[in-house]
């Protein structure tokens, strides 16, 4: 025993671990010590233990893991929400609106907001959370975004390459993406990003941010393919991507492509060569009106995928993978199961946080399993099924996030 406090959580309707197994256990019990899940079982085999819970029936899952979102802004866009409902269309020009606010804003402005917005994350079952700069755009402005997400969130992500600010040449300021801006956020950062698309970064110079962002040892991930079929998908698996993100408009060779980075992976086991991860958007998708990504036809192809809020003040202000969930049931024909694992092992798998160390503590988050994170969220349902089942319905009951009870 490790002498932490102990919990355990009996009477569990269905325990959906999306563990490597994928087992999905019936009248099943788990218990907690510390941060860590220490024991899984069934209701009637369970261990004594310092706490006790109840579950009553209700279905218990992995926190949901949101992979990719942008917490570090201020400001609003409900204009540019307006006008696109009364048919403009999305463009990456918006993103100015956000700097210029959020250049605006104190430290304690910009703290507090994205506080707000993982606390109404965590309210809704994530417990594990992403966020990218990409709204301050100048040195100074990025290296406090990167900063304050660091004091945020669980992973940070770098996006000096969102867009090209007004008044500076692309060139030069992809110069500096890759030089000045790269060196003062790399302290806070583990990953770097580039929106690789129409208006907003070109392959040439998407390919330039890659590859100075990879020789700083940031880990990668491209937002493409996200308004028309481009050469972000095939940048990602050309840089060894962690993931790609949006996806929506993909061609044969680009599913091909990102199938094949999956050949030396064995999903059966969790074990091999980790490939790029086709991370959809789904919120994101029906807030732009562009067709959701094809995330049916990933699957079947043998490409793992990921379902991500992409929490922003253009494309998708919302924090609720609930709905992202529901979505890709309802909308893009994944099975209840499938559409959970990509909302949690999934992004764990986006972010490299999928297996562990039980040893030295870095603990894998998006399964439950023995010396995993104990990151739970309880349904006020009896199965996952109720996610797609009822929809808009708001089904969080309860939430441990590293073994602590958050909601
Ligand atoms: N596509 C690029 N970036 C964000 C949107 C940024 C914005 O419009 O503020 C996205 O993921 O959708
Ligand atoms: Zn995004």
């Amino acid at each position: 025993m490790s002498g932490q406090t102990s919990t355990l959580i009996s009477n569990i309707g269905e325990l959906m671990t999306q563990d490597a197994e994928h087992r999905v256990l019936k009248d099943a019990a788990v218990v907690m010590e510390g941060e860590r899940i220490s024991w899984i079982g069934a209701t009637a085999d369970a261990p004594a233990a310092d706490r006790f819970v109840d579950a009553e029936g209700r279905a218990v899952l992995p926190g949901w893991v949101d992979s990719h979102s942008h917490l570090i802004f201020a400001g609003d866009r409900t204009a540019e929400f307006e006008a696109r409902m009364a048919g403009q269309s999305y463009s990456a020009g918006g993103i100015a609106v956000t700097t210029g606010a959020t250049r605006a804003a104190s430290d304690d402005e910009l703290r507090s907001l994205a506080a707000g917005r993982v606390a109404e994350a965590v309210s809704q079952g994530t417990t594990y959370l992403e966020s990218k700069t990409g709204y301050g755009l100048d040195v100074e402005n990025e290296a406090r975004s990167a900063r304050i997400a660091a004091e945020t969130v669980d992973e940070v992500t770098y996006l000096g390459a969102h867009l090209v600010p007004a008044g500076a040449d692309a060139e030069e300021y992809t110069d500096l993406v890759c030089g000045p801006m790269l060196d003062a956020v790399r302290p806070h950062v583990r990953w770097a990003d580039v929106f690789c698309e129409r208006g907003a970064f070109t392959e040439e110079q998407s390919r330039r941010v890659l590859a100075a962002c990879r020789e700083a040892g940031l880990g990668l991930r491209v937002h493409g393919n996200q308004l028309g079929e481009g050469p972000g998908v095939q940048l990602a698996v050309e840089f060894g991507a962690a993931s790609v993100d949006h996806v929506n408009y993909l061609n044969d060779a680009d599913i091909r492509a990102l199938a094949g980075t999956w050949s030396k992976w064995d999903a059966s086991t969790g074990t091999g060569e980790r490939g790029t991860v086709a991370t959809c958007l789904p919120a994101c998708d029906l807030s732009t009106r562009q067709p959701l990504a094809p995330g049916r036809a990933l699957l079947d192809a043998g490409v793992q995928i990921a379902l991500a809020a992409n929490c922003n003040p253009g494309t998708s202000y919302t924090s609720s993978i609930a709905f992202c969930v529901t979505t890709a049931v309802l909308q893009m024909h994944l099975s209840v199961h499938e559409a959970v694992r990509a909302a949690t092992y999934g992004g764990a798998l986006a972010l490299g946080r999928e297996s562990g160390n039980d040893v030295d503590g870095e603990r894998a988050v998006g399964s439950i399993a023995v010396g995993h994170r104990a990151d739970l969220h309880m349904l006020k349902a009896p199965s996952a099924t109720h996610l797609a089942y009822r929809p808009g319905i708001p089904l969080t009951f309860a939430v441990w996030r590293a073994g602590e009870r958050a909601v």
